[in-house]
């Protein structure tokens, strides 16, 4: 049994056991189709380098639009600290070296919070007759990812793209990790996941681009003028106004 067999079983996904019952399980999966309809269900992935302010900003379009804010890593930290859980040592040292959690655990994961929370019901804007929306953050990070998610899960409407410098981003990392107590936050595995997320994250933005799908946003000045042009881009997105790919 594979690692990823193992965690497979563990999360609960069909993990096939011969090629014959693999052909059969992915013609049954092709039929199925993602779990969540995208006509009601809005996910917006939101990218960008480490420390390019992508949770920053999620926290303020939470507050004007109502998202679910559904963060990987937060859910690979929870996870990792769950006790009992199998994968807690496996995500610990996967987020150190900044490398990519397989994806069947991150996108279990992602499906379960975002069943949990339509079950749960959300008084706020968007969430009535069974409609919701979700600012996925920090994830897809690897082509695997996206390609399943918008898949089995539920098909993306658009990447929120915060771009700024390497420089910049490593400054305030640095000053995160006085107060973050994240593992990741030093200079070795900032230096790491900054490789990462040019050789895997950056083909992701690319698939995107392809598909029209992308906001560029300069995240380089303050919070708050950060937040305008993401918030215009969002509001066009929820008024069904936005078409193709935009530099903001
Ligand atoms: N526009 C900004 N100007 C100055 N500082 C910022 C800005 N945006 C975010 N920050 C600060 O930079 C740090 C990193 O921001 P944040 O945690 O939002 O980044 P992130 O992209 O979510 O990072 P990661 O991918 O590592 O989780 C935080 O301490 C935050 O307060
Ligand atoms: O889809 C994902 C998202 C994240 N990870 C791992 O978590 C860390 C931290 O992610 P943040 O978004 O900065 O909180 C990241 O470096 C990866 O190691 C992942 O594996 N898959």
């Amino acid at each position: 049994m594979t690692i990823l067999d193992m965690i497979a079983e563990k999360l609960y996904i069909k993990s096939p056991a011969s090629k014959e019952e693999s052909a059969e399980s992915k013609e049954t999966d092709a039929k199925k189709g993602p779990v969540f309809d995208n006509y009601k269900i809005t996910v917006v992935f939101v990218l960008g380098g480490p420390g390019a302010g992508k949770g920053t900003q999620c926290e303020k379009l939470v507050q004007e639009f109502g998202f679910c804010h559904l963060s990987a890593g937060d859910l690979l930290r929870a996870e990792q600290n769950r006790e009992g859980s199998q994968y807690g040592a496996m995500i610990k040292q996967y987020i150190k070296d900044g490398q990519i959690v397989p994806m069947e655990v991150t996108i279990k994961l992602l499906e379960n919070a975002m069943r949990a929370t339509l079950e749960e019901g959300r008084p706020d804007q968007g969430w009535t007759n069974g409609q919701g929306r979700f600012l996925v953050d920090g994830f897809p990070r690897k082509m695997d990812q996206a390609l399943k998610f918008d898949e089995d899960v539920c098909l993306s409407s658009l990447v929120l793209f915060y771009t700024t410098t390497e420089e910049v981003m490593l400054k305030r990392l640095l000053k995160r990790s006085e107060t973050s107590g994240r593992e990741d936050d030093n200079e070795e595995s900032i230096k790491k996941r900054f490789r990462v997320y040019k050789e895997t994250t950056m083909p992701v933005i690319e698939h995107y681009n392809k598909l029209h799908k992308v906001a560029e946003i300069d995240g380089s000045p303050s919070v708050d003028k950060v937040y305008e042009k993401g918030a215009k881009v969002v509001r066009e997105l929820l008024a069904g106004k936005l078409g193709g790919n935009v530099t903001a």
